[in-house]
Order: C-alpha cells, then structure tokens, then sequence
C-alpha cells in the first residue's frame, strides 16, 4: 500500500515537473516579455519627468498658477480636429498642467499635451510618451487587439499562478519550517545546481509580489472574473464600452462650445477647500455637468478619489466622498495602486519593480536548466542506442548484470550508459534500468547490480526515484545473492554529500548483498574521482582501451602541480640501485584527488638544471630569457628542462630554438599509498646508466628538490585494482613494485580484511627488507603473511621459485577463490609467475582465473 502511495506521488511529481517545464518554456517565455515591459512601466512617470524638463514642469513662479478657468480660456488652438476630454491638474507648484485629448473617430489615439499652469501656453507632448504607450499595450494586451489581448494577458496570469504553485510543490524541503532553506542561496554553487537555485531562491522571494501582480492582472482580464469581485464587493459597473464606442460622440450630442467654468468652479473651491490632484472631465454636450475627480492632500494611494459633479451654473449635482464609499468598492480602488507597486510608497514599488524584473530572470535559467537537460537527454539517448540488445550472449541469464540509475538531470543515466556500454564491450550481458522502473524485490532476480544514482532536493532520491527509495525503505528483503557496487553523484556544496547513493549502500548492506568495492562518492567538481568506478569495472573484464574510448571527457586526467613534501632511502646500505619513498602533496593547497588503490602517476620528468644551462649557454642562449611558446611566457631554462634537447640549433635563433620544444615523455608509476593516508606516495628506483642516472629517477630521486613542484597526473589502472571481497588475496612482488602491492594491502587493511598473503623479492635481508614495520604491524594483527624472498642471500631464490615450491598452498588458495595480484617486473618474477600458473591451472584456466578478474597484474 505504501509502495503505491509512493509511487502515485512519483507519477505525481513527475506530471507537475513535466507541466511545468512545458509551460515555463512557452507561456513563461511571453511572462519574460510581461516582466520586463511591467517593470519599465513601474516608473514610467520619473522617466518621463527626467526626460523632459520644461514640458511636465515649469520652473516655479511667485505668482498663483492659473484656475482652470482661466487656463482654459487663456488656452491656445489645440491641433485640428483633437478636443479636451480631461485635464489634470496638480497642486504641486512648477507642475504642468495634462490635457487628454479625444480625437474624431478612426484617428489614431492623441499623446497628451502638456499646459504651461501659470500662462495657459502649450508646451507641446512628452519626449519618450510614445515608447511607454507600446511597452503598456506589450504590457497589458501583448501588442494584440484590445480584447484578445486581454484574455490573452489573462491566461499568462494564470499560468503564472500555476507556474508558482507547482514550483513550490517541486521544491517543497524536507524542513519545510526552516526559512533558510527557503531564501538562502550558496553562491559558491556552480552548473546546474547554481542555476536550480538561482531559480528557486529568486522565485520565492518574488513570490508575493507574483501572486499580488497574477491575481490583479486576471481580476482585470476576465469580466466573469471582474464582475464576481465586484458583487462580492457590492460594486456595480457599467460594463465595459468597445473600444470605438470611446471616442464616438453620442448620437444626438451637441459638442459644448468653450464652456464657462468660472460659477462651477467657485462652487467646488466652496466646497472642497484643499486638493491635490484634479480631473476636470468637460460637459460633452451642452448643459451637461462639469465632473470633477479630485484626490485630497491627505490620499494615502491615487485611486482615493472623491467624485464631483456641478452644473455650470453652480449647482451642486453630487458629491461622493471616497471615505464614504463602501468597503468593498474602497478595497477595489486599492487594486491598481496594489499593482502598481504605489500602494506602500517607494521602497516596496521598488521591491515591485525587482520581482517584475525577475520574471525575465527565472525565464532564462528556466531556459538554461531546459537545455542543459534536453543535452543530458540526447547524449543518454545517443548511448541507449550504441547499446546493443544482443551483445552479452557469452553470459547466461544467471549472470546478467543490472545497471540501474537515478538520475535528475540525465548526468547518472549518462554514467550509467557508459557503464553499460563499457561492460557490453567486454562481452557481458547487461540490463540497465531506471530506478523508477524498479521494484526492490526485483534485484533478487540478479547476482550483480552496479547503481549510478545522485542526490537531489536535499539529500533526497532524484524525483523518478522517490518510488523506488521509499519502498526501499519499507522493504523486507533477502539479498544475500546479489553483488553489488553504487557510483554516488552529488556535489559536496550541499550539507548531505551523496546523501541518496549512502542509503541505498546502507538498505542494500542491511539486506544481506555484498559490495564489490566501496561506494564511490563523486562530487561535480571533482571528476578524477569517477576512476574508481570505471577502474572497479576491470572485475567485469573491461579492457583499459576500452575505458578510454567510453570514459566521458571529463575523467581524462589533468596535469597537476604537485610539490615534494618528502624523500626517504628505504634501502640503505643495499648492493642494488637506491630505492626512495617520495611523499607529494597537490601544490597551492589544492584539496587531494581521489585515485584507486593501485593507480598510477604520470610524471613529467625535467632535466637537471644545470645541464640545461649548459646546453643553453653552449648554443649562444640566455637561459632565463623569458619567451612565448604557445601562448605561455617562459623562461628558456624553463622550456626547455621539460623538453627533449635539440641534437642541434641555430645559435643565438631563440625563435627556432622555441620551434624545436618537444616534451619529454612522461614516465608512470604506481601508487604506493591511498587517498585516506592523505598524502599520494610513490616508490622509486634511482637508475644509473652509462650517461648517468635515469632521466625521470634521477629528476625524482635527486634533482628535484625537496619542496620543489612537479607536473603529475593520476591515471587509472582499472587491471590492477583491489579486492575488496572477503576472500584469500596473493600478492606477488619484487622491488619497486611493492609500490602498487603496499596501495592495494593498504586498502584491504582499511577495510578490515584479512587473509592476504604477500610473496616479495630483493637482494637482501639486511638492507633490503622493504616497509618492514607496516609490514610487521599488520602481520601482528593477523591482517597479512609474508614471505620474504632474497636472491643475493645464502638461500638465493627468486620469488617464481619460491611459487614453485608453495604450489600446494597456492593451489589451494585458488581453489577458495583467492585473487592474485602480481607487481613488479615483467621478464623474470612476472614471466615467471605466469608460467607457474599455467603449469597449475593450464593455460586456459589462467585465462579463465583473468576473465573472472581474479589475475591482476601491474608489470613493466
Ligand atoms: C536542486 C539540487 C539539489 C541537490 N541536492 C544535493 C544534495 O542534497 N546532496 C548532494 O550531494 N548533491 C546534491 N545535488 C547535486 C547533484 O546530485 C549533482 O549535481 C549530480 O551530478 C546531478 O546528477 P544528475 O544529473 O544525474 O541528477 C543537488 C543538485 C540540485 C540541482
């Protein structure tokens, strides 16, 4: 019951992102256009006073400014055809005096004139006016005819509504009482997490200027809905006039010639002795009334205003006071002023104003996360069918993988593709699967299930997913059968890291299904740290060439500066070249990368400085003349202790000396330590030759100092990896290579495991018992056997020889499973230790013993 609880509110969540996305891109792409129109108008009357000074106001005389009375008689021609329908007047001093004009019928609608209010001159229309008049026709009607227009208007209202309320259901928190969560935004959150919350944050701290701005525009567009408010607030209104009925004179109306205002307005000033604002609507016909709107000092918004009405000669027609108005038809009056921002003077209309303008904002993130999203989706898709359905024919049924994924914006489904596709390569039947179309109680159905799935909300299973974690969480389940890893994507900005991946690895442990590797935790920035992942796949029998073709861009390993912390003799006194133990750290504080036990690092070798200054001054060069090569300013000791030296050059040609650059190729090694000792170790042999030492080991081991940084890039070694099963574990070795053995025992001592049994060949005992007490430490744990070999000691063996005699128990080891790893060198120790295995097992029972990933080797 719960599962289908579960389940509807995925199918329901799923529904409203889909609604949402759909209607964010179209009717959301027109709110930007409303947005950015609404919060150009929100000051249009400051624009157009700055725009034009001397026509909205005049300079302040000492003298009173005109009655209307007199303004109007001392009021010059107006243009032909055009008459005075209203005209405002303000009781601020200096300002100018707004005549509406109407025109004859069909004439475009007439910008307003504005009127000089002590001398009756006509200064003319407003700079800019035009401009404002087509951003509110965009505004308010979308540039349509006026009533398609408006509904038109109206519907991107409610779409706004609905825009906001499923917005707020898709992003409901787990703590929906903490504020925080809410309003507050990490700014140090990049891609798509930094765009989702700018989206969601910026929505919410507009969201009640929306709902207000929504809710006036559809009151205003829709007369069913106008007329209901309006009898809720007991307010009849003429309904409303066509638009060519505005400027139609009545039928039998005869134009009033030049009224006399003067006895009409004697009685207004009887009657209203201070004012603000007026609005003088002229008699249309003859004997008609003057009709006056004015707005006292005291009007706390511009819609409070008090209705007039007196014959010209004086008498008083009517008289309504706002004041007196109902309550309801006061509320109504508030609605524009609410609208427009006016309502709570300038600090909230400038709020009004920011909320307009982040509707544009939202519409373009919205656009961005959209993108982004349809991009993941295409590659997904473009992966889904590079999957073959038949390939894997060489697995059974039984050993059928399932690859299943939780993704929110298409980056897991996309590794998990990958993943697929890499194992399909290797030959192995696949399934891959959506969580959301999963039940738990399917996963007994497979001996191995490999899950790539990121975190979403906050620590919550992406929404496709939610189903499937939940009914996880119900679950009673026996899974004693399944093996299993999970790849975790999330991003270490957000207070649960991975939060999701954790408790599927939890509920899956809980069940009885045994891991194959430890969760792989990836943070968005950090991608080194998919290697693991890809390495694990070697299990599988995915081929390193293989990973390099699937592996997307973002694994491939960068060039670091890295500095040496460290450098210790571990065999002094040895009759064999010295062995160092570096210890480096990433230069400038750079947090540690993630590697796989066993992985490698590249090292870009240098010369030693000295040779390059000879070889430099030699040939007629400055050494630390500084020059451009490829966009980078150098020294040239600089270029050139990293680049091969020319066999010969032009000397004192810097500019062909610089075309000769060649790299020096880089040298790999393995990695003798792991990411939780926190610092990358290296175990390095100084090679001499007739020239002296080696070019990479001697830069290593001698030239560079302590201190000193050196460009390093981590490469995964996926045939080389750890087990992390509970089974027997051979490690097979000798000299440097106890490197890559010492990074995998490592591990397998973090993890509690024991039944590891390391065979490690020198010259000899008494110099060269290398890592003898971590070695030692473990062996008094019950973690680790050992077995030193020594070929320049008494006994003289080599470690393949010491196999040979160990046969039985090394036999018997493979037959409970064990998996043998093999470090070292390939002619002799390697050669030969795959020789003894195919005496052992035969030839085809060694490929075998590599096909179950059971024969790892790291050899060179
Ligand atoms: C709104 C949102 C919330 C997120 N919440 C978390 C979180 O709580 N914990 C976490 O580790 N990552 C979180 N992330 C980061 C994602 O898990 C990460 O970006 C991941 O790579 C996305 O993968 P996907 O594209 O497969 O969904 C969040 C990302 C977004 C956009």
């Amino acid at each position: 019951m719960a599962t289908l609880f579960s389940g509807a509110r995925a199918l329901v969540r799923w529904t409203l992102f889909q609604l949402h996305w759909v209607v964010g891109i179209t009717a959301g792409s027109l709110l930007m256009l409303i947005g950015l129109s609404g919060a150009t108008l929100s000051f249009e009357e400051e624009w157009l006073a700055a725009l034009n000074p001397g026509v909205l106001s005049v300079p302040q005389r000492s003298t009173p400014a005109l009655t209307p009375p007199q303004l109007l008689a001392a009021l010059g021609p107006l243009p032909a055809g055009q008459t005075i329908g209203t005209a405002i007047f303000s009781a601020t001093p200096g300002h100018s005096v707004e005549l509406l004009l109407k025109t004859p019928p069909g004439a475009p609608k007439a910008l307003p004139l504005y009127v000089d209010p002590y001398s009756g001159q006509l200064l003319g229309t407003a700079r800019g006016q035009a401009f404002f008049d087509w951003v509110e026709r965009l505004h308010r009607f979308l540039l349509l005819p006026r009533e398609p227009g408006r509904v038109a208007a109206g519907i991107l209202s409610i779409c706004l509504l609905w825009l906001i309320a499923s917005g707020i259901y898709l992003r409901w928190p787990r703590q929906p009482l903490n504020w925080r969560v809410w309003l507050s935004f990490n700014p140090r959150l990049k891609g798509r997490p930094f765009l989702w919350a700018l989206h969601a944050v910026v929505a919410t701290w507009a969201l009640p200027a929306w709902l207000l701005l929504a809710s006036t525009g559809i009151y205003w567009s829709f007369d069913a809905v106008r007329s209901t408010v309006d009898g809720w607030a007991d307010v009849k209104r003429a309904p409303r006039m066509k638009p060519e009925g505005r400027n139609k004179p009545e039928a039998k109306a005869e134009p009033a010639a030049a009224p006399d205002l003067s006895a009409a307005w004697q009685r207004f000033q009887d009657t209203v002795p201070a004012w603000r604002e007026l609005r003088l609507r002229l008699p249309e016909r003859a004997g008609g009334a003057l009709e006056i709107l004015w707005l006292a000092p005291d009007a706390a918004h511009e819609r409070q205003r008090n209705s007039i009405q007196i014959a010209l000669d004086g008498e008083l027609k009517k008289d309504q006071r706002f004041a007196e108005q109902s309550a309801g038809k006061r509320a109504l009056a508030a609605i524009y002023p609410l609208h427009m921002g006016r309502y709570f003077g300038l600090p909230v209309r400038i709020l009004m104003m920011l909320s307009a303008l982040a509707l544009p904002l939202l519409g373009i993130s919205g656009w961005l996360l959209y993108l982004r999203r349809r991009r993941q989706q295409r590659d997904a898709a473009a992966q889904r069918k590079a999957l073959t359905p038949s390939a894997g024919a060489g697995d059974t049924e039984e050993q059928t993988i399932l690859v299943a994924w939780a993704s929110q914006s298409g980056r897991a489904e996309s590794l998990a593709l990958r993943t697929a596709a890499a194992l399909q390569a290797a030959g192995r039947r696949v399934v891959v699967k959506s969580l959301a179309g999963l039940a738990p109680l399917e996963l007994a159905g497979y001996p191995q299930a490999l899950f790539v799935v990121s975190t979403f909300g906050e620590g919550q299973a992406p929404d496709q997913a939610r189903g499937f974690a939940h009914a996880l969480e119900q679950a009673e389940l026996s899974l004693a059968d399944l093996r299993f890893a999970v790849l975790a994507l999330g991003n270490r900005q957000y207070a649960q890291f991975c939060a999701f991946g954790q408790r599927l690895q939890a509920s899956l442990l809980q069940f009885g299904a045994s891991p194959l590797q430890p969760l792989t935790p990836v943070c968005d920035s950090e991608p080194q740290a998919l290697e693991p992942w890809f390495q694990g796949l070697s299990r599988f029998g995915v081929a390193a060439d293989t990973l390099d073709r699937l592996a997307p861009a973002e694994v491939a390993p960068i060039w670091q500066d890295w500095q040496l912390q460290q450098r210790d003799l571990l065999n002094p006194g040895s009759s064999g070249e010295p062995l160092f133990e570096l210890s480096l750290l990433p230069a400038s504080a750079a947090a540690l990368p993630a590697w796989q036990p066993g992985a490698l690092a590249q090292i870009q070798p240098q010369h030693p400085p000295l040779l390059v200054e000879a070889f430099l001054r030699a040939h007629g060069f400055d050494p630390q003349q500084r020059c451009q090569h490829a966009g980078t300013t150098r020294s040239l000791a600089e270029w050139f202790a990293t680049s091969v030296l020319p066999a010969s050059c032009v000397a004192g040609d810097v500019a062909a000396l610089l075309q000769q650059i060649e790299p020096l190729p880089p040298r790999a090694y393995s990695i003798a330590s792991i990411r939780e000792d926190g610092v990358l170790q290296l175990i390095v042999r100084q090679r001499h030759h007739a020239g002296g030492m080696g070019l990479a080991s001697g830069f290593l081991t001698a030239h560079c100092p302590l201190g000193g940084t050196l460009a390093l890039r981590l490469q995964p070694n996926p045939a080389f990896s750890v087990s992390l099963e509970s089974r027997p574990c051979v490690f097979i070795g000798n000299g440097s290579g106890i490197a890559g053995l010492r990074g995998l025992l490592r591990e397998r001592v973090r993890h509690g495991l024991g039944d590891n049994w390391l065979v490690f060949g020198e010259r000899q005992r008494a110099s060269d018992s290398l890592c003898a007490s971590e070695f030692d430490h473990w062996i008094a744990r019950g973690l680790l056997e050992l077995d030193r070999v020594f070929s320049r000691d008494a006994e003289g063996a080599y470690v393949q020889d010491f196999l040979r005699q160990q046969a039985p128990r090394l036999r018997a080891l493979l037959e409970r499973g064990a998996v043998i790893h093999v470090c070292g060198s390939l002619q002799g120790m390697a050669a030969g230790v795959d020789a003894l295995l195919a005496e052992l097992l035969g030839q085809d029972g060694v490929a075998a013993l590599a096909a179950q990933g059971r024969y790892r080797r790291d050899v060179y």
